[in-house]
């Protein structure tokens, strides 16, 4: 990967933030009406022409990542009003202790890394990097199916451990990593300069949205013929048995179930993103918590 492409990505992380490294740029996106404090931070990496590019359709407004159902009424509109502010404030308690520390998401594919590594982005005034799209920057193919059909898994799995190695030197990042990227015990060595963070999403969820979009971008799950839903599902069962334990590595796991059990429901297809962007800044802190040593020596704000 190009130094330049790590440096660009380096001072994007600075994005949002004042020159004390305070957040005071930083603003939950609320509707329309309320939305004249938005500061905004878009990059692509490797670009420096980007940097403070406003932003784009890619990053989902918090508004919309907390609504789950269509046509919503007032009532849906005001309590998701109501959790955009729980997350902003719970935000708010989180940021002080992370000391500037690049948060990485991992799970799954289709676990929500990216969705609800975006919306955590958004509360604490982070950039937010996909290390999928990374590795097709650095490698200079459009998609991940078509580097593992170039050239194969391992030339892949080569790339995303450099790209994470030149993450792991940076600040202020919350990253999506690959579903598979937890594999290699040297990923973790990288990920552990940060905080990390396990999306555990039961199988049948997973099916579920893979199917509704399709398998194509997804090579290891792709199959030409056969029901979508069942043959993700089977493949999910395969990888989450060879990969459950690696996933455990995290510092902090958040647990779909859990969060339905919690709410009163049976099944986590009523969870927002915003329910679980939550869960993961309340996980985060009771990991901060119980280790603070390392929260308050081992760290500097970047
Ligand atoms: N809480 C949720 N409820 C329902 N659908 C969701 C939720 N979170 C994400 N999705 C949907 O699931 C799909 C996968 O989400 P996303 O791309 O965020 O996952 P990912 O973990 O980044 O996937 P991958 O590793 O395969 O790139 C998308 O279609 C997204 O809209
Ligand atoms: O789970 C996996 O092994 C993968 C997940 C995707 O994010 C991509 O990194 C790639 O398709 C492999």
């Amino acid at each position: 990967m190009e130094m330049a492409a790590v440096l660009s990505l380096q001072s994007c992380s600075l994005i949002g933030l004042d020159r004390s490294g305070n957040k005071n740029g930083c603003s939950v996106r609320l509707p329309d009406r309320w939305s004249e404090q938005r500061k905004v931070q878009a990059v692509r990496f490797g670009d420096s022409r980007n940097i403070g590019a406003p932003l784009r359709s890619g990053y989902p407004e918090l508004k919309i990542a907390c609504c789950s159902k269509k046509n919503m009424g007032s009532e849906n509109f005001h309590n998701s009003v109501d959790a955009a502010l729980i997350l902003k404030n719970k935000s708010e308690d989180v940021f002080p202790y992370l000391n500037g520390r690049c948060i990485y998401l991992v799970g799954m594919m289709g676990s929500g890394k990216s969705t609800v590594g975006k919306i955590l982005s958004e509360v604490l005034c982070y950039s937010f990097f996909d290390s999928d799209k990374l590795v097709e920057q650095a490698v200079g193919v459009s998609s991940v199916a078509q580097i593992f059909k170039d050239h194969s898994e391992a030339f892949f799995r080569d790339n995303e451990s450099k790209v994470l190695k030149d993450l792991s030197s940076m600040h202020r990042l919350v990253v999506a990593t690959g579903g598979g990227a937890v594999i290699r015990p040297i990923n973790w060595k990288y990920m552990k300069q940060g905080l990390t963070v396990w999306l555990d999403v039961p199988l049948e969820a997973l099916a579920r949205r893979i199917a509704a979009v399709g398998t194509a971008s997804r090579p290891l799950l792709h199959q030409e013929s056969g029901d979508p839903y069942k043959k993700a599902f089977a493949k999910l069962t395969t990888l989450s048995e060879q990969r459950g334990k690696a996933y455990a590595n995290a510092d902090a796991r958040v647990c779909l179930d859990d969060i339905a059990a919690k709410q009163g429901h049976g099944d986590v297809s009523v969870l927002t993103p915003t329910d679980i962007a939550l869960e993961a800044l309340m996980k985060l802190e009771c990991f901060l918590s119980e280790n603070s040593s390392v929260t308050n020596s081992q760290y500097i704000q970047g």
